[in-house]
């Protein structure tokens, strides 16, 4: 992470140091006096529900070493080294690109509806079995949580994995500028953030806004099958595939032949997939992820593994070794044996859908339940969408569906007429869904959890498992 003096850090900001405090060395930055590191820059964002000024003696208490005071707030608290800045967020955002360029770190930005941190995950796996790599913390992927990824960075690190999110136009642009890129992963299109964006193909611009930062030979990794992303870039000046045009280079990823890479042989054992790809020189190789869209997923951090050297064996060492983010179809089991695959991160119609058709292929087990919560941010389409989702759940592989939410219930009045009478139920409140789930399943069952990160529903996965 960053270590610099109040003084260095003054003059990546373009301000001054208060009056002595220039040797006060800095390790590290916070936003939260509630996780706060001793020695570091506090910085004090205007949030929704405080304004971390309020905060700033509470954070020198804690250990940190100064802090950043924004211009509107009038004088700066005595005795505390301190930096005026004319807006702390922008501040931050500052620091963390002055700081980044400082650094000889490679720079691979990911982005997309679904998989941003299972790739960022699994790129960092890849890499990290031949470099010193750093990857986003969590789901830290906002005009926030980027500024503060860069900042965590070492002098040494190698390569930063650096999630890029959004939910609306101009977001992706910023992170890109922030980051600069070298190599930058487009992981598919999806819905998610439909009501920000209003339609699929703004959802694809806002993603082609990572090209923004990115050097002119930079490395473009996208989903082929996508034809969105291709027509999103191109309305970006830069050419189709077919055009060839000047500037980024392309890999295409993806199921279909037509890809610069694809996999073959596809095989799902209980805890994650066995695949080949169209690449020479690989062994058939293992990723421990329920799925097919995550051997896809894969596909893209083994375009980038290629791209920076790493050899065929030590990729797919790589992929095997995954420590992946929870909450993303994480297989837990409890103690009377029931399996729940907790999927409850977030959700939209793209991952809802991978997830009920992983869970009706999945073998080797007694009934299975779905618990689904609503998926939000969808926009005025929402009721289609959750009625779409019920209307896919095949009610020879699935034995009970549980909603939870009020678009949840439209999922419900979607399956209910192709199901036993009494095996679709659906719950406003999480607390009695638990508990009749809980008195239903057995030990053989499979239970799927899975809703947007409003609904919740760790607290049943919680529950079952308790
Ligand atoms: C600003 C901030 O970091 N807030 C976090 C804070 O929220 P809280 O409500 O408690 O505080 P305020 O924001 O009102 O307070 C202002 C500051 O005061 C600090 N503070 C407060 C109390 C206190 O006792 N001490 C303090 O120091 C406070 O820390 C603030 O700095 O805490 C919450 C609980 O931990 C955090 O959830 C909240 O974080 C916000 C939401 C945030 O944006 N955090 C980023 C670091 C981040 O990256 N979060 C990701 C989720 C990102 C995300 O949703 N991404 C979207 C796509 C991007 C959408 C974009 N348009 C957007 O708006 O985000 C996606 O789909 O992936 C994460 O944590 O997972
Ligand atoms: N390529 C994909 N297609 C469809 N669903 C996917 C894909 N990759 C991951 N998912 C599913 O999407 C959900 C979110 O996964 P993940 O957290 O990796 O995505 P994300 O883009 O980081 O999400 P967020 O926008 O919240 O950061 C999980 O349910 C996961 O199983
Ligand atoms: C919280 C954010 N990362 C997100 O994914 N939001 C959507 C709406 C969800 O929770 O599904």
């Amino acid at each position: 992470m960053i270590q610099r003096t109040l003084e260095q850090i003054a003059v990546m900001l373009g301000s001054e140091v208060s009056e002595g405090a220039g040797t006060v060395q800095v390790t590290g930055v916070s936003t939260d006096t509630r996780s706060i590191q001793a020695s570091s820059l506090f910085v004090p964002l205007i949030g929704e529900n405080f304004d971390g000024h309020s905060y700033v003696q509470e954070a020198y208490a804690k250990g940190a070493s100064a802090i950043l005071w924004q211009d509107s707030h009038g004088a700066a608290p005595i005795g505390i080294p301190h930096i005026r800045v004319a807006d702390t967020l922008t501040a931050l955002q500052q620091l963390a690109k002055a700081y980044r360029k400082q650094l000889s770190v490679r720079i691979i930005g990911i982005t997309g509806s679904n998989g941003k941190t299972t790739t960022k995950d699994l790129v960092a796996a890849v890499l990290g079995s031949t470099y010193e790599v750093h990857k986003t913390k969590g789901n830290l992927n906002n005009h926030i949580g980027l500024p503060l990824t860069l900042l965590q960075l070492e002098e040494t690190t190698q390569f930063a994995v650096v999630e890029m999110g959004m939910s609306g136009r101009g977001e992706i642009e910023l992170l890109s500028d922030l980051a600069e890129p070298e190599a930058a992963i487009i992981t598919m299109i999806g819905e998610s953030h439909l009501l920000q964006l209003g339609s699929r193909d703004e959802i694809a611009r806002a993603k082609a806004e990572i090209a923004s930062g990115m050097p002119r030979d930079g490395l473009l990794v996208y989903n082929g099958d996508e034809p969105l992303i291709e027509q999103a870039l191109a309305e970006r000046g830069l050419g189709s595939i077919e055009e060839q045009v000047a500037g980024l280079r392309r890999i295409r990823f993806g199921s279909g032949a037509g890809n610069d890479l694809f996999p073959t042989d596809i095989r799902m054992d209980a805890d994650g997939a066995y695949f080949q790809i169209n690449s020479p020189g690989y062994p058939e190789l293992y990723v421990p992820l329920l799925g097919t869209h995550n051997v896809i997923n894969a596909l893209a951090a083994i375009a980038i593994g290629e791209t920076f050297g790493v050899a065929p064996i030590a990729i797919a060492a790589g992929l095997r070794s995954l420590q992946m983010t929870s909450m993303r179809i994480e297989k837990q089991t409890a103690a009377s044996g029931l399996t729940v695959l907790n999927d409850a991160y977030n959700a939209s119609p793209a991952s809802m859908r991978a997830a009920i058709t992983l869970t009706e292929q999945l073998g080797g087990f007694g009934r299975k339940f779905l618990v689904l919560g609503d998926m939000l941010e969808l926009g005025e389409n929402e009721e289609q969408f959750h009625r779409g989702i019920g209307a896919m759940i095949d009610a020879e592989r699935v034995d009970y569906v549980f909603t939870f939410g009020r678009l949840g219930r439209f999922i419900a009045d979607e399956a209910e007429a192709r199901f036993p009478q009494g095996h679709v139920r659906a719950f406003d409140e999480k607390d009695q869904l638990a508990a009749e789930l809980a008195a239903l399943a057995e030990k053989d069952d499979l239970v799927l959890v899975k809703g947007s990160r409003g609904m919740r529903l760790e607290q049943v996965v919680q529950a079952l498992l308790a």
